[in-house]
């Protein structure tokens, strides 16, 4: 669902281009101060070139010259909006694409006497169950109750790899309008018809409900401070023009004043917010408002967790290490009948090392009847059998405070603990019956290139710290090894979110992606909290972006988006102010210099006439508005460093060359206008 990055198609064209007429309406024009003052000028001219048709009267020029003032204002009215609404039907013509995956479906209902029930999907409410098999296109957005199964999720994501699913893990999310490769789920429906998280994609895409985000507010009302600003030094020209004995004509006052008010970023501001949502987009991100993506390239400091994010993620069992009066053999049996129940790709590694060592299982000889569920908060997880026995496995410290250990066992314990994580592996302890029995090796990969993308954001000044609930000491070889700033290590959920606070009373924005319940709570207090689409429920609701792809490495590429953002607006919003400055002194020394000859001095353009600087200056302002469209829907070519380095850089180059630019730009206008004319 890659966002159509060709910017000339046809169609697009098209539309944006009868839109740009609908969008003249001033109650639409309203919205974007600026362009509506120009909206005003283009009003009063066309009264001024009727009027001047119709009467004599010298002071208002001639119609020809009026005529094609006006023409000009209004193509300058058109091209904003034709910025905007290309941008908007970007967007529209991937909502359509979208569209067209939502097809009618039927869904097996299971009613609450057990009945199943053939439905169309939009009978189904929320909390209602269906079944959903092989082959089947899931009916709704919901969560997966019982089992499990791999889902070709790629008509939402473009990604065509399935992925699994599976209910009571952290990825028990399903789509509607994904399809069942394998197996038979059991699925609880999350949303009500018509909200559903396609529907939701599809609204914000074709920006129905986009909302100026705080910052496009402010900016918006700094511009129409400058727009009262230029209109009462225009106006004041007026008495001075007088008394210098020059004639101005309206034509010529409205046209300065249009030159004078910030119309290029007025007129880019609405396409360059939309444009970055669309980048969002087109990384499979859904930001669930401008503002988080925004806020993005904001942010100071990036929490990332380690299994999954910075590390490949199926940490895999790889050595079993007794260490008590037991034998290897048994001690591996233990191992994994403990892991019986665990869900997690830790406890089935387990299992697996167990059968690659040919340990006879015999799962029948055991009977559990109580399985303990892997919680991040006891990090521990195992089985009771209906011996007696109560098998756990977990983090060293965990196992340590649930086993009763003299001297001898606990420096055991503690030398080979040790000795794993020292080397970026993590050590899993087992006991039974509260005897500590040994220890497992786990191992897990840093992801490649990894580092590179931490060197890169330690030159934009970001701080990036790694939050385990692994020990200490994997977590600093780890960190060291990935090339993070900070670690947090044997984190519980809760850890997580008093950072986070923490921060940010120090005046810090943090974001932070997740994708458990437990995460739900610092999603939601994080500045920006990016939720894994595959994730619970909860997490998508409290975070306020959500990640197709399920990749926790997004977090990197959306900070990367707003930054982007940010700096595309900026440097716009100091061309089109340096661009203004620039025009004042292309114009109004033309139009003073017969009258005063001292201000001659400054006319250094020597531009042919005052109606030829004026026209030229116009003209200008109105096409630097289509020759910058690219840049706003691209953004500008985003080169990692320091805020202050940007700055100067910036400043410089859009600063300086919006100040040269106009001048050189007018001139050259002002030499074709005078040689058709
Ligand atoms: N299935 C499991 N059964 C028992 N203990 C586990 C299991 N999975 C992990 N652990 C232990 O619990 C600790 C905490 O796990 P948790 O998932 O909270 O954090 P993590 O995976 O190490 O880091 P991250 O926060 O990056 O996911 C792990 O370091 C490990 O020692
Ligand atoms: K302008
Ligand atoms: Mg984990």
């Amino acid at each position: 669902m890659s966002a159509n990055n060709k910017l000339l198609d046809k169609n697009l064209m098209q539309s944006a281009f009868s839109e740009s007429f609908r969008k003249l309406q001033p109650l639409q024009m309203m919205k974007n101060p600026v362009m509506f003052t120009v909206e005003i000028g283009t009003a009063i001219m066309v009264l001024v070139t009727l009027i001047s048709a119709f009467t004599v009267n010298e002071s208002l020029g001639s119609t020809g010259y009026n005529f094609v003032i006006t023409l000009i204002l209004l193509i300058t009215l058109l091209f904003a909006n034709f910025a905007e609404a290309i941008a908007e039907a970007r967007g529209k013509a991937q909502a359509n694409a979208l569209k067209k995956t939502r097809t009618d479906t039927m869904a097996k209902r299971q009613m609450v006497d057990g009945e199943i029930k053939m439905v169309n999907a939009t009978e189904l409410r929320k909390n209602d169950i269906f079944i959903a098999e092989a082959g089947d296109i899931i009916a709704s957005d919901g969560e997966i109750i019982e089992g499990m199964a791999s889902i070709d999720e790629s008509a939402i994501t473009g990604e065509s790899a399935p992925v699994i699913r599976e209910a009571e893990t952290d990825h028990n999310s399903v789509i509607g309008g994904t399809q069942v490769l394998s197996d038979t789920i059991k699925i609880k429906v999350t949303s009500e018809p018509g909200e559903s998280f396609l529907d939701k994609m599809i609204g914000l895409v074709e920006g129905a409900n986009r909302q100026k985000t705080p910052n496009e507010i402010a900016l918006t009302i700094l511009l129409a401070s400058f727009t009262l600003v230029f209109l009462i030094v225009t106006v004041t020209l007026q008495p001075f023009a007088v008394y210098a004995n020059t004639v101005l004509s309206i034509a010529a006052l409205v046209s300065l004043f249009v030159c004078l008010i910030p119309t290029t970023i007025g007129g880019l501001l609405s396409a360059i917010g939309i444009a970055g949502m669309d980048r969002a987009l087109g990384a499979n991100i859904i930001a669930k408002s401008g503002k988080a993506v925004e806020t993005a390239g904001d942010i100071d400091v990036l929490l990332l967790d380690k299994t999954g994010t910075i590390t490949i993620g199926n940490r895999k069992a790889t050595n079993f290490y007794p260490l008590g009066n037991i034998g290897e053999e048994e001690f591996a049996h233990l191992c994994a009948w403990g892991s019986y129940s665990d869900k997690t790709p830790e406890g089935k590694s387990i299992i697996e090392l167990a059968k690659n060592l040919n340990i006879p299982l015999n799962k029948e000889s055991i009977e559990i009847e109580e399985s303990v569920k892997f919680t991040a908060e006891t990090r521990m997880s195992g089985v009771n059998l209906a011996d007696g026995r109560q098998i756990r496995k977990g983090a060293w410290d965990a196992i340590r405070d649930w086993c009763d250990m003299d001297e001898e066992t606990l420096k055991k314990f503690e030398a080979k603990t040790r000795e794993i994580a020292e080397k970026g592996g993590t050590p899993l302890a087992l006991g039974v019956d509260r005897k500590a029995l040994g220890v497992i090796q786990l191992e897990d990969i840093i992801k490649p290139g990894i580092q590179e993308r931490f060197a890169r954001f330690r030159k934009m000044g970001l701080k990036t710290v790694m939050v385990t609930g692994d020990n200490p000491l994997t977590a600093e070889y780890i960190a060291k090894e990935a090339g993070v700033d900070d670690f947090i290590a044997e984190a519980k959920p809760e850890d997580k979110l008093e950072y986070i606070k923490r921060e940010q009373e120090a005046g810090k924005l943090v974001a932070m992606m997740g994708d458990g319940t437990n995460d739900a709570p610092a999603l939601a207090q994080a500045d920006v909290g990016i939720a894994m689409n595959s994730g619970t429920q909860a997490a998508k609701e409290a975070a306020n972006m959500v990640d197709l792809d399920n990749d926790p490495t997004k977090l990197l590429e959306v900070v990367e988006i707003g930054k982007q953002l940010l700096i595309t607006r900026g440097n716009v919003t100091t061309f089109s102010i340096a661009n203004d400055v620039a025009k004042y002194f292309a114009i109004v020394p033309a139009l003073f210099a017969a009258s005063i000859p001292g201000l001659g001095v400054l006319n250094i353009m020597g531009l042919a006439s005052p109606q030829s600087a004026i026209l030229s200056a116009v003209i200008f302002n109105a096409i630097v508005i289509p020759i910058l469209i690219p840049l706003a829907l691209k953004g500008v070519k985003y080169r990692p460093m320091g805020a202050s380095a940007l700055l100067g850089r910036n400043l410089l180059v859009y600063g300086l060359g919006g100040i040269i630019v106009p001048f050189i730009g007018i001139k050259l206008i002002d030499l074709l206008v005078n040689l058709f004319l």
